[in-house]
């Protein structure tokens, strides 16, 4: 088990095979990401009909067939027919795809962890298919500690590193700067926070910047 990351998928083809529970379940957690996935069934759980109608999923009334997932980046399974979903994923396994099959995991390429999410910052737990429940309670327990607050303390540790990248040419300089960021103060504490960005600012000003890049721009004749 390889766990990754993917980013970019609001304009991927991402379908699902089957509309019963599962797939709305499936289809919520997607839609937390900015996904607005296909779903392919010969019938709908109500609630998806009404996500459709919204117009946050698409629905293709049919049973599925081979064309329905050829061109799917992410294909997931979650039919209640067990020859189609182990059908399907054989053949997308075949021709290299992201498959994910919801009743046996084996026969994939990929599963789902629970998730909870706090900002940029991301609690993914797997139990590699072993046990959901315990995922599920984990993933749980996990946030209770990292809870909201990581939102905003997320967003000022990634304005610090963009800073830091831009403004310390050292690396040793750089990876000391990072490490007093995420000193707990900073976490519990929105003035130290402005403070260290402060100090940062006056450590290392942006006009040397601006500076270097006129004086860049003078050398090579711009
Ligand atoms: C392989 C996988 C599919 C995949 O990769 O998508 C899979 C497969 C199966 N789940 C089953 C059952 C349950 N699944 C849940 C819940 C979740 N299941 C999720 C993932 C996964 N489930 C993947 C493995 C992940 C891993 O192991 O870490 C979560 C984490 C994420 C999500 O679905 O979005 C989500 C919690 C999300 C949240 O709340 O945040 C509950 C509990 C509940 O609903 O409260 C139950 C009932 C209790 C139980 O059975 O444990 C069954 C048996 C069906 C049957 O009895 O027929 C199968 C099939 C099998 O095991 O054969
Ligand atoms: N979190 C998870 O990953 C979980 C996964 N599962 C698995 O998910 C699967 C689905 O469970 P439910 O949604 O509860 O079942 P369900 O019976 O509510 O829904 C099944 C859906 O599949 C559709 N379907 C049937 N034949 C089809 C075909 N040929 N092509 C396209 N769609 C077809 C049906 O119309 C129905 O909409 C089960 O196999 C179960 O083992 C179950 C629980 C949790």
């Amino acid at each position: 088990m390889f766990p990754v990351m993917l980013e970019n998928l609001k304009n991927t083809n991402v379908t699902l095979i089957g509309g019963g529970s599962v797939a709305y379940h499936k289809v919520l957690n997607l839609q937390r990401f900015g996904i607005r996935p296909t779903v392919v069934s010969p019938a709908f759980h109500p609630s998806l009909l009404t996500l459709a109608r919204e117009g946050t999923v698409r629905l293709v009334p049919k049973e599925a067939a081979w064309e329905d997932v050829e061109n799917a980046f992410l294909t997931i399974l979650v039919t209640n027919n067990e020859t189609v979903n182990d059908q399907l994923a054989l053949q997308l396994k075949d021709a290299g795809k992201l498959v994910v099959h919801a009743s046996n995991p084996s026969l994939g390429t990929a599963q789902i962890p629970a998730v909870t999410t706090r900002g940029k910052l991301v609690i993914s737990v797997s139990t590699s298919g072993a046990s959901p429940s315990l995922a599920k309670k984990i993933r749980s327990e996990i946030a209770e500690q990292y809870d909201e607050r990581y939102e905003e303390y997320l967003d000022f540790l990634a304005d610090v590193r963009h800073y830091v990248k831009q403004h310390i040419p050292k690396r040793e300089n750089r990876k000391t700067w990072l490490a007093e960021a995420i000193e707990p103060i900073y976490l519990h504490d929105k003035e130290e926070r402005q403070k260290f960005m402060n100090e940062l600012y006056y450590a290392f000003p942006k006009e040397h910047e601006l500076q270097d890049e006129a004086v860049l721009k003078v050398q090579c004749g711009f």
